[in-house]
């Protein structure tokens, strides 16, 4: 028997390529009640080449990290690490849906969105939801790719269950989310944070 192959990738190509969540959940959005995309643009009708989906394994070759890179510090994130992530991500099934839109004819990711959702006591064991690490690659920007993986988180947060989704952004950003229907609470419009 010969020495193992170091170069071989970490998962087969059936893993590369699984979902971090049910994909068919997307299917069942409602978009009947949005107004605000133009040329009737869904998730499930995104445009031109373009896939609504959610992350697998393989996007960590289509530049998924890449594109993080371009919301903030990514830092040294190999392959193993990456995978090791996304496993402890999909064993907790109804908590991440990091979902990403594909340029298929590039094989690239050009836009990523997360929910994350949180599990209460309060409200009746209601679940909540976080709307984070929300990007559009630079080259893609202003064609409404923000919008649609805005928009598709929200239904998204809807169809599971969240009573709500909230957001932290930056000054300049309000009025993008709040295009999108988000709006800030009477005298709770600041988010406090302690950093570590
Ligand atoms: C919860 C969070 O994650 S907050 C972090 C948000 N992400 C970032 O700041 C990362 C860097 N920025 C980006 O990736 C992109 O600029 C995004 C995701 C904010 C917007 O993506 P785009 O694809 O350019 O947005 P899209 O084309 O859908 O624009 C929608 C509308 O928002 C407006 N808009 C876009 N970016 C901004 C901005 N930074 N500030 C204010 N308005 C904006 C556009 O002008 C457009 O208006 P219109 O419909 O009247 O033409």
């Amino acid at each position: 028997m010969g020495a193992p192959d170091l170069l071989l990738p970490s998962v087969g190509p059936e893993d590369a390529e699984k979902p971090l969540y049910d994909p068919e959940i997307l299917t069942r959005l409602d978009w009947s009640e949005v107004t605000h995309m133009k040329g009737d643009v869904t998730s499930a009708r995104p445009g031109d080449g373009l896939c609504v989906r959610p992350l697998c394994k393989a996007d960590y070759d289509k530049g998924f990290l890449q594109l993080l890179g371009q919301l903030t510090k990514l830092g040294d994130i190999s392959r193993e690490k990456f995978n090791e992530r996304f496993d402890a991500m999909r064993s907790c099934p109804g908590h991440y849906y990091v979902t990403v839109i594909e340029d298929t004819l590039l094989g690239q990711i050009v836009g990523s969105a997360t929910l994350a959702c949180e599990l209460k006591f309060i409200r009746g064991c209601a679940k909540r939801g976080r709307l984070e690490d929300v990007v559009v690659n630079n080259e893609y920007r202003g064609k409404q790719l923000g919008k649609l993986i805005v928009t598709t988180i929200t239904l998204l947060a809807k169809e599971v269950g969240c009573y709500k989704l909230g957001l932290d952004c930056k000054d300049e950003m309000k009025p993008f989310y709040g295009s999108l229907g988000y709006t800030s609470e009477k005298g709770n419009d600041n988010t406090m944070i302690i950093r570590f």
